[in-house]
């Protein structure tokens, strides 16, 4: 519970935006809602229900929702922007004329922007320059946290007023906030788990079982956090909600948008077909482009985001790619514990007649 009434702004009128929002009011906060939808927002403020993206979530009668950015963002400590990495900068630079250092600001999307490479938070950080910056991310479906479904997320920065805030105003009884000053993996693990989101979901399409599941989860851990430590972030983050719990969810839910994505392709339907019928964002089929791209410029392992980038846009059939994927490199298993290079080398001075490929 806020200890007292603390003004609060979510930009962004989507499912996750409209859950804390609502979280938010539930706990006490003053909460105004911005979005560009003015029917959404006369919707909102009339039924207290979000027709386009939670349709059957009661929100509190208190969250007030306007497409006036400006009275949204005025006298707000805490501000969380819930809006697609595709137009998040542009949002903020709209935003950033009411923006003043002492706010908080928070961003809550998992994806990366395509001509940087940057995460949300250093968009954040480029745009305004302020110090209390920092992130959200976990297993948090918005349509379970919209039925109260017992839920945990992280919030992450290096500030620690920040942290606290947002325990403060985002804690009830269905929703526990855990603490990390890891922001940059906390933001990557939420990011990057969306690629293996799809390959998992076009796994269950083709009837996959439980062994190729877990190993595909388990091996996307693996490089989800080598790339991130290559990145800068710290390994034990992936053991956490942001790492290994977003993983799991995200791979294992027909909620998920990006799972969704994955399983319609995995039936059959284009890459075009799939995000069409969707009619929502999933980060990972543009993330996997940047993903790829950057791997291959700083020298980092990845097959499957890159196996995954083959059949969504190069055409390869997921089975073919599945398959190619089992004769590839056998390598450490946690290379945190027994490093690739130790594996590789053991195999280049340990010659077998038997073994049809040396591990790269
Ligand atoms: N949904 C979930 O379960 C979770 C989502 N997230 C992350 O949170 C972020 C937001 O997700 P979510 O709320 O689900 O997103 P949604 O797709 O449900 O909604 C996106 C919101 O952003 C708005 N928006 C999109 N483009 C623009 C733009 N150019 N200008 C202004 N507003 C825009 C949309 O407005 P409009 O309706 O007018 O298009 C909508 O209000 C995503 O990155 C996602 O990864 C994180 C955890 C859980
Ligand atoms: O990040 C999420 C849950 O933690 C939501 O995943 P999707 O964007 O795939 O729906």
């Amino acid at each position: 519970m806020a200890e007292q009434q603390i003004k609060v702004a979510v930009l962004g009128g989507g499912s996750f935006g409209t859950a804390l929002s609502s979280i938010a009011a539930d706990n006490g906060a003053q909460v105004r809602q911005w979005m560009r939808d003015a029917a959404l927002v006369e919707q909102i403020n009339r039924e207290h229900r979000n027709g386009r993206y939670l349709p059957d979530y009661a929100m509190n009668e208190a969250v007030h929702a306007s497409t006036d950015m400006q009275a949204v963002l005025e006298g707000a400590e805490l501000v969380l922007i819930a809006i697609p990495s595709k137009a998040f900068r542009q949002v903020v630079q709209s935003a950033r004329q009411w923006l003043r250092p002492e706010q908080i600001l928070v961003s809550t999307t998992k994806g990366i922007e395509s001509d940087s490479f940057m995460l949300m938070s250093q968009v954040l950080e480029q745009e305004t320059g302020f110090a209390h910056i920092g992130v959200i991310a976990g297993p948090n479906l918005a349509s379970e946290i919209a039925d109260k479904q017992l839920t945990a997320t992280v919030v992450a920065s290096a500030d620690a007023q920040t942290r606290t805030r947002v325990q403060q105003v985002l804690s009830c009884g269905y929703f526990r906030v855990y603490a990390s000053s890891d922001r940059h993996g906390v933001e990557l693990g939420g990011a990057l788990k969306n690629i293996y989101a799809i390959a998992a979901g076009m796994a269950a399409a083709l009837g996959m079982g439980e062994n190729t599941r877990s190993m595909l989860m388990t091996r996307a851990l693996a490089e989800m956090s080598r790339f991130a430590v290559a990145q800068g972030a710290n390994p034990m983050t992936f053991l956490g909600l942001a790492g290994v719990g977003d993983l799991i969810v995200t791979c294992s839910s027909s909620l998920s948008r990006n799972y969704r994505v994955g399983y319609a392709m995995g039936e059959g339907r284009t890459l075009e077909q799939a995000v069409e019928a969707l009619g929502q964002v999933a980060e990972g089929v543009n993330t996997v482009k940047l993903v790829c791209a950057k791997a291959a410029e700083i020298g980092v392992y990845m097959p499957l985001a890159e196996g995954l980038e083959r059949v969504l846009f190069q055409g390869v059939p997921a089975k073919q790619m599945a398959s190619g994927l089992m004769t590839g490199e056998q390598s450490s298993d946690v290379e945190f514990v027994l490093p690739r290079a130790e594996v590789q080398k053991a195999h280049r001075t340990t010659p077998d007649s038997q073994t049809t490929g040396d591990p790269q």
